[in-house]
């Protein structure tokens, strides 16, 4: 898995602030060791300052050199309470509310990635992705060019050919539950760039469908054809095609069989789901069944870094969504 190690490289170049806020949990506590080990970025963890260390050594996780922040008694803390109040009261946010969301570690966390006290964000393990996703999606709110947040996934199945040489970008596996045509070209676009961007490959783009080339007729069809439309306006030059199935997308002999002289077909190495149904399933199933390493979700189109995870995650999962985290922090940091 070289892209991993080149990630880490970065990030180890990049030396970003990344927040946890999720210290209660051991897998937490063990990946930031190790990514300060690893000297992979700068580690802040939410929890309590006395507490937090006695529990770790607990675990025989050393925590001394590490930044622990207590939202109560955060020094900026009535900032980010007027900052808050001041994004979101045309929502209807009153000024305790926005007080009373600060105590939450997410939305605290969140706030110190918006107001530029640290670089990025993880969490995830023990949260649900709408639990993570909704304070960032209404403080941080998406990169200008996009409308949309996504969710990707970085999948490498192990001895296999296919793809690039078995690494995949999978989307939206995490966030938009039945996106339109438009919604459905704009992850699709987002996840070429992901592609590009921390897999360090050309996207070959197929929209998945149950499908082929007009194989079916139904509405759920139409919108992948539309989104395969969209998509090649917003991005031309890139190699972009669909509705394919999965085999044909994926499996050279069967592209050629079923969808003759698409450039795609049989070559795919980033797969847009039609809706999340398939998109989370299709990730679980491919990390289970065959073993595949599964980093993600990587939120595409987020203005700053906020990353989730799944709460099936592993400390190593955790380390390398951190890697990926502070490599995204460096792009989005302009000269
Ligand atoms: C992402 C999610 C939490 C948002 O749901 P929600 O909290 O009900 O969101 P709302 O519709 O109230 O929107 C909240 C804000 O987020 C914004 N938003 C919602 N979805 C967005 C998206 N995909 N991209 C960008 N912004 C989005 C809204 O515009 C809104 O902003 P505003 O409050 O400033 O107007 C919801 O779509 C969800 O639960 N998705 C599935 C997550 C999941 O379970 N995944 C499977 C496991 S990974
Ligand atoms: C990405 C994902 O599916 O997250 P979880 O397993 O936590 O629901």
């Amino acid at each position: 898995m070289d892209f991993l190690q080149v990630i880490k490289e970065k990030a180890s170049a990049a030396q970003r602030r990344i927040i946890l806020p999720e210290s209660g949990d051991s897998r937490v506590l063990k990946a930031a060791r190790q990514i300060v080990d690893q000297k992979l970025a700068r580690i802040t963890l939410i929890g309590e300052e006395r507490q937090l260390p006695r529990q770790a050594s607990d675990l025989r996780i050393d925590l001394s050199d590490l930044e622990i922040i207590e939202p109560a008694a955060h020094p900026k803390r009535e900032q980010y309470v007027k900052t808050l109040y001041q994004l979101r009261r045309e929502k209807g946010l009153s000024l305790d509310e926005a007080r009373e969301l600060l105590n939450n570690p997410l939305y605290f966390g969140t706030m110190m990635v918006y107001c530029g006290d640290m670089d990025g964000m993880v969490a995830g393990s023990i949260s649900t992705t709408g639990n993570v996703l909704r304070p960032a999606l209404q403080i941080i709110k998406t990169e200008r060019r996009y409308q949309t947040v996504s969710g990707a996934f970085l999948i490498f199945v192990p001895d296999c050919i296919l793809g690039e040489h078995g690494l995949f970008v999978f989307a939206d596996c995490a966030v938009n539950v039945n996106p339109d045509s438009r919604t459905l070209a704009e992850i699709g676009i987002q996840a070429g760039h992901t592609a590009r961007n921390l897999a360090n490959f050309e996207p070959v783009i197929s929209f998945l469908s149950f499908s082929t080339q007009g194989s079916a007729s139904h509405e759920m069809v139409d919108k992948v054809r539309e989104a395969v439309q969209i998509a090649r306006e917003m991005e031309p030059s890139w190699a972009i095609d669909g509705e394919f199935q999965a085999d044909a997308a994926l499996i050279p002999a069967v592209g050629r069989q079923k969808a003759p002289g698409s450039p795609v077909a049989g070559k795919a190495n980033v797969l847009v789901f039609p809706d999340l149904q398939s998109g989370n399933i299709g990730y679980k199933l491919v990390e289970r069944l065959a073993k595949a390493v599964a980093i993600g979700p990587i939120l595409q189109g987020m203005a700053k870094p906020v990353n989730d995870l799944s709460r099936g995650c592993n400390s190593d999962d955790i380390v390398n969504m951190v890697a990926i985290t502070a490599v995204q922090a460096q792009a989005t940091i302009r000269p």
